[in-house]
């Protein structure tokens, strides 16, 4: 991917640009570049930057400008005001842990395809008859992990999810193998120890092994 955010053609999924969507917490925005460079060399061309810290939408403008080639989008959306504001600084999609019908629409009218936050069938079904569907399950974890995505595949089988909270390099290989799982969000590609002291290649080797586990 070489082309700039605004040449770029409208993105039908963000689901199956990477098996792991690397979550990403930025204290430092001089962080910001190193990490989605490091992400990008190890094989993980996209990055969902939280907006957990008041320096989050200047890592995401900096990455937009500076990293063209990762997709860039923007976490922890949790208002309507922060679905612009993200947008204006550059996310090219939005994740949210939760919908509701206000923030469903708040990330409809950016016009960037969104990802909103579900963790029950019915949940899921209601965002189904906005029009999405796909969808972050979010605790993944805490909200019944692989075992509950399996058991809804067949019963509500037009949801496609990310399944984010809790998941490891270890556990993520069961939730790829599901049919209505296209990639899995984690934060294990950055801890905050190897951000913290600026070890850029750790962090590439970890978006390596999880870039191959699909
Ligand atoms: O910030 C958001 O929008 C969220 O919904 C939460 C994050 O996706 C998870 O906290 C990441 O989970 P871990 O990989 O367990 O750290």
């Amino acid at each position: 991917m070489s082309s700039t955010p605004e040449s770029s053609p409208a993105l039908s999924s963000v689901l199956d640009v990477v098996p792991v969507m690397p979550v990403v917490v930025v204290k430092r925005v001089e962080d910001a570049v190193p990490i989605a460079r490091a992400l990008v060399a190890g094989g993980l061309p996209a990055i969902e930057l939280t907006l957990r810290t008041p320096v989050a939408l200047d890592a995401i403008a900096a990455i937009a400008a500076e990293v063209p080639e990762i997709l860039v989008g923007a976490g922890t959306i949790v208002t309507p005001g922060q679905a612009k504001e993200a947008a204006d600084a550059g996310a090219r999609f939005l994740v949210s842990p939760g919908a509701t019908p206000t923030l469903l629409a708040a990330m409809a009218g950016t016009g960037l395809p969104f990802l909103p936050g579900t963790s029950t069938v019915s949940e899921a079904l209601a965002v189904l008859e906005t029009g999405v569907t796909e969808m972050k399950f979010f605790p993944a974890e805490a909200s019944g992990g692989a075992a509950y995505l399996s058991s809804i595949a067949s019963p509500v089988p037009a949801a496609r999810f990310c399944p984010t909270g809790g998941i490891t390099a270890a556990t993520a290989p069961s939730y790829l193998a599901l049919p209505n799982v296209g990639c899995v969000g984690g934060s294990w590609l950055t801890p905050a120890a190897l951000v913290d002291s600026g070890d850029w290649a750790a962090i590439e080797t970890l978006a390596r092994e999880a870039a191959a586990l699909r």
